[in-house]
């Protein structure tokens, strides 16, 4: 198999990497796959017990040399902001779904999203703090795009149905309104048919930090 990659020099800046997938991105995909792996597996005692030792060895190569410097915060062309450690949305963290969002024309963030058994809280539906960090983020990307990010102030959550694992769902948010410092979302992880399971609303507060010049951090 031959992958294009984007040049070293480009990992650390998504929008330079354009479409091509850097070495960090496939390992990123690669940990998640492991994890993915992790919580299926039912191999036998002494072969965990050997993968273990070989894993510890992997990380041991990757601790070898750390960033000391945070993954640079930039904007797509639809003024989503975005940096690849991102949590939720990025693209070198494996903890990340990752969540893909798009701008619709109405100004709606809407994101096509599959949760995974990792995701799991209660046996076969899909942790509620996992889907909070869900709707914070769409939620929080409404808000940015419409001219008035922050940080979360508040967010509230109505849990109206299970939300399952291992099915095509959609996340969405909408900008509401600014009042000074504080703008207001509200959003939903849906079924494809638009059946609610989580909705959600959030204040979201532009630190009196960023508007005294102090760079956010995002
Ligand atoms: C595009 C990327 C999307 C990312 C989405 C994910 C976002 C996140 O997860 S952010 C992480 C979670 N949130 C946090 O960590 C926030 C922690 N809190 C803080 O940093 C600060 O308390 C912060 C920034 C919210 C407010 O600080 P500051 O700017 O000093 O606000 P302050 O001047 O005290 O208050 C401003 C107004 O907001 C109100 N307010 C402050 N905090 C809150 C709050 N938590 N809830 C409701 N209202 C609040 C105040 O009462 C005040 O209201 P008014 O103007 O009517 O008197």
């Amino acid at each position: 198999m031959t992958i294009e990659l984007a040049s070293a020099g480009d990992t650390e800046d998504p929008a330079a990497a354009g479409d091509r997938p850097s070495a960090l991105d496939l390992l990123t995909q690669q940990v998640r796959d492991l994890v993915d792996a992790v919580v299926l597996t039912g191999v036998p005692q002494d072969e965990l017990v050997e993968i273990t030792a070989e894993l510890a060895a992997l990380t041991d190569r990757l601790r070898a040399l750390r960033r000391t410097s945070r993954h640079p915060l930039a904007f797509d062309p639809e003024g989503v902001p975005r940096h690849a450690g991102n949590a939720v949305t990025g693209s070198a963290n494996p903890y990340a779904l990752p969540l893909v969002s798009r701008v619709t024309s109405d100004g709606t963030i809407r994101a096509e999203l599959s949760f995974r058994q990792i995701h799991e809280g209660p046996p076969t539906s899909v942790h509620g703090g996992v889907s909070a960090m869900v709707l914070d983020q769409v939620l929080g990307q409404a808000v940015a795009v419409a001219g008035g990010a922050g940080m979360t102030g508040t967010l509230t959550l109505r849990y109206v149905r299970r939300v399952p694992y291992g099915e095509p769902l959609v996340a969405t948010a909408e900008y509401l309104r600014t009042e000074g410092r504080k703008s207001w979302a509200e959003g939903r992880i849906a079924l494809p048919d638009g059946t609610p399971l989580v909705e959600a609303t959030g204040l979201f507060i532009t630190p009196r930090l960023w508007t005294e010049g102090t760079a956010g951090s995002q």
